[in-house]
C-alpha cells in the first residue's frame, strides 16, 4: 500500500514540487518567528531590568541615613553589581531555556502520543515525579542561594575598604592579616557555592535516573507493541523518546534555575521598596521660591537624637543667629557640633526630634526636604568629590562661565595650581579626589560653595588640613564674598573662628556659652563655663 502510494505519479509530482515548497515555507516562518521572539525577548529583557535596577537605585537614593549607616557599603554593592548581573545575564536565559524546553517537550509528548499512546501511562507517574523531586531540590537550593548571596557581601565590603585603607594596610604592615581575612570570606563563599552546584548534580542525577526509565519503559513498549506499530513509527517514537529525556531534564533543570534567580529579583525588589525620607517633595507648607531671604536661624528647645530609641544628642538648645552673622561653633569632640548641622538639614526622621528650627520664621519641619536641602548651601567636614572633570565638581549643573570658575579657583588659592595642569577645568578628578591633597580637595569643595547662592553656609572644619595661611585666606574669602549670607562654622582651631561675629560653645550636647568672641573669651564673664575647653580652645586642640 505504502509503495502503491510512493509510486503513484500525483505523489512524485507533490514530493517535487508541493514538499519543498511546504518545507521552505516553514523554514522561512520559521526564521522570521525566531527573529521577531529573539527581538521582542531582549526589548522585555533589557525593559525588566532596567526597571529593575532603576527602581533600586531610587530606593536606595531616597532611603533615609538610617538605611546607609546600618548596611555596609558592600553589601548594596552586591546587590548593584551581582544580582543585577544574575537579572541582566542569568535569569533571562534560564527562563528562556526552560520556556522553550517545556514547549518542545509538550511537542514530543503529542507526537509519541500519536505513535504510541501506551507511553502516556508512563507519564502518569513520572510527570509527579519530576514535580516532587524539583518541589524538594528547590526547598534547598534557595535558601543556599540566598546563603551563597549573603556571604559575597563581606567579599566587596573588605576589598573597598581594604582599597580606600591601601596606605594604612602598608604602613601597619598588615597585609597578610588582610589576605587572610580575605580568604576566609571567599572560603565561606565558595562553601555555598560549592554546595549549591552539589545540590545542582544530585538534581540532575535523579532526572537522569527518571528519564532513563522513561526510555527504558518505551523500548519496552515498542519491541511489545511492535505488530502494531510500523517500523519508521517506531524508530521515531524511540528517537523522540530519547531525545524528550534530554529535554524535559534541561527544561525542568532551567526552571528551577530561574526559580533559584529569582532570589536575585527577590533582593533588588526589597532595595527598590526602601521606605524614602518622609516628606522629600511634598509638605505642608511651600516656601516662597526666594526664601530664605534674611537668613535668620532660630532654635527653639531644640532636641535631636540619632534614632528615636536612643539619647538625645543635642538636649535642649535656643539660639538665635541674626540675619548675615558669622557664627563660629566650638566645643568638646562629640560635643554635637556637627549634629547641629545635621538637624538642619533635618537628615533624621522628624519623630526623633522635639522643638523647632525656624530660618526667615518658617519651621523647617514644615516644608518639603528638597525645598530645605536646595536652599542651603555646605561645605563638609570630609571633602565630598565626584569622579569627573574640575569643571562638573565646581559646578554640576552647568549654570556657570569657565571665566566664573576661574574666580571662583582663583578666591581659594588654587588658579596657580589649576592652570600648571594641561587640561585646566576639564582636569579628570579621581575616585575620592585622590589626585589632589585633602586640603586641595577641600578648597574645591569652598569654590563649589562659593559658586552657590544660598543665604545661609554652614562649613564643617573646611580648613582642619590646610596651612594657616591659606586658612586665613580662606576666611577672609568668605567674610567678604559672603558678607550678606548667614556663615556657621564648626571650628577645632581658634583662629578659624576668631574673626566671627559670634561664637557658640557647645557642651554635652546644649549651648555653654554664645556672644562676642571677646565676650565668650573672657574669664570674667564665663564663670559657668567648663574652662577646661577654653583653654584646650585657647591651645587650638578641642
Ligand atoms: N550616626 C550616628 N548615630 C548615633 N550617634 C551618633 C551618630 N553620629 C554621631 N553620634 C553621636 O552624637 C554625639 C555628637 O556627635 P557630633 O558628630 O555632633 O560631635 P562633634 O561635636 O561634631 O564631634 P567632632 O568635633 O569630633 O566632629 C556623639 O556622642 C556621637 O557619638
Amino acid at each position: 500500500m505504502t509503495d502503491a502510494v510512493w509510486s503513484s505519479k500525483s505523489h512524485e509530482r507533490q514530493r517535487d514540487h508541493h514538499y519543498p515548497a511546504v518545507f521552505l515555507s516553514l523554514a522561512l516562518a520559521t526564521l522570521v518567528i525566531s527573529l521577531i521572539r529573539a527581538d521582542y525577548f531582549f526589548f522585555l529583557l533589557l525593559r525588566g531590568a532596567t526597571a529593575l535596577h532603576n527602581g533600586m537605585l531610587s530606593g536606595v537614593l531616597y532611603s533615609s541615613l538610617r538605611f546607609h549607616e546600618s548596611n555596609p557599603v558592600g553589601r548594596i554593592l552586591n546587590r548593584f553589581s551581582k544580582d543585577q548581573q544574575v537579572i541582566d545575564e542569568l535569569l533571562p536565559q534560564a527562563f528562556f531555556d526552560s520556556a522553550q524546553s517545556l514547549i518542545m517537550t509538550l511537542g514530543a509528548v503529542v507526537i509519541l502520543g500519536i505513535i504510541n499512546p501506551w507511553v502516556l501511562f508512563i507519564l502518569v507517574p513520572l510527570v509527579p515525579s519530576f514535580i516532587w523531586i524539583r518541589r524538594f531540590f528547590l526547598k534547598s537550593s534557595r535558601q543556599i542561594k540566598r546563603l551563597d548571596s549573603v556571604t559575597r557581601s563581606p567579599i566587596y565590603a573588605l576589598f573597598s575598604s581594604s582599597l580606600s585603607g591601601l596606605v594604612t594596610i602598608r604602613a601597619f604592615k598588615t597585609e597578610d592579616n588582610l589576605i587572610n581575612s580575605f580568604i576566609e570570606r571567599i572560603d565561606a563563599n565558595t562553601r555555598a557555592w560549592f554546595e549549591l552546584n552539589a545540590g545542582v548534580r544530585w538534581f540532575g542525577l535523579r532526572l537522569d535516573l527518571m528519564t532513563s526509565a522513561l526510555t527504558t519503559l518505551m523500548a519496552i513498549l515498542t519491541v511489545a507493541l511492535r505488530h502494531q506499530i510500523d517500523a519508521s513509527s517506531a524508530a521515531l517514537g524511540l528517537m523522540y523518546c530519547i531525545t524528550l529525556s534530554s529535554m524535559f531534564q534541561w527544561a525542568v533543570r532551567q526552571s528551577a534555575e530561574m526559580e533559584n534567580h529569582m532570589t536575585s529579583a527577590e533582593r533588588i525588589c526589597e532595595y527598590s521598596r526602601l521606605p524614602p525620607e518622609p516628606d522629600f517633595y511634598n509638605a505642608k507648607q511651600k516656601p516662597p521660591s526666594e526664601w530664605p531671604t534674611k537668613g535668620k536661624i532660630e532654635f527653639k528647645n531644640y532636641k535631636f537624637r540619632y534614632r528615636a530609641e536612643l539619647e538625645p544628642v543635642l538636649k535642649g538648645i535656643n539660639l538665635d543667629i541674626e540675619p548675615c552673622d558669622k557664627v563660629g561653633i566650638c566645643g568638646r569632640t562629640g560635643a554635637g557640633k556637627s549634629s547641629i548641622f545635621q538637624a538642619l538639614f533635618r537628615l533624621v526622621d522628624k519623630s526623633a526630634t522635639e522643638g523647632q528650627i525656624c530660618i526667615d520664621d518658617i519651621d523647617i519641619n514644615t516644608i518639603s526636604l528638597s525645598d530645605l536641602r536646595f536652599h542651603l548651601n555646605i561645605i563638609p567636614q570630609s571633602p565630598v568629590l565626584f569622579s569627573n572633570t574640575l569643571r562638573y565638581n565646581l559646578d554640576p549643573f552647568s549654570k556657570h562661565s569657565d571665566e566664573e570658575l576661574w574666580i571662583a579657583l582663583t578666591m581659594v588659592q588654587l588658579q596657580d595650581k589649576m592652570s600648571e595642569i594641561p587640561d585646566g577645568l576639564s582636569t579628570q578628578i579621581a575616585e575620592y579626589g585622590s589626585n589632589f591633597s585633602v586640603g586641595e580637595c577641600q578648597l574645591i569643595c569652598v569654590a563649589r560653595a562659593l559658586l552657590k547662592p544660598s543665604k545661609i553656609l554652614l562649613i564643617d572644619e573646611a580648613t582642619a588640613n590646610i596651612d594657616m595661611h591659606t586658612d586665613k585666606l580662606i576666611q577672609q574669602v568668605i567674610r567678604e564674598k559672603f558678607s550678606t549670607q548667614t556663615v556657621l562654622t564648626i571650628a577645632h582651631r581658634l583662629d578659624t573662628i576668631q574673626h566671627s561675629d559670634k561664637i557658640v560653645l557647645i557642651s554635652d550636647g546644649l549651648v555653654k556659652a554664645y556672644g562676642k568672641p571677646a565676650d565668650v573669651l573672657d574669664d570674667t564673664k564665663m564663670t559657668d563655663i567648663d574652662l577646661d575647653d577654653v583653654d584646650d580652645m585657647e591651645k587650638g586642640a578641642l
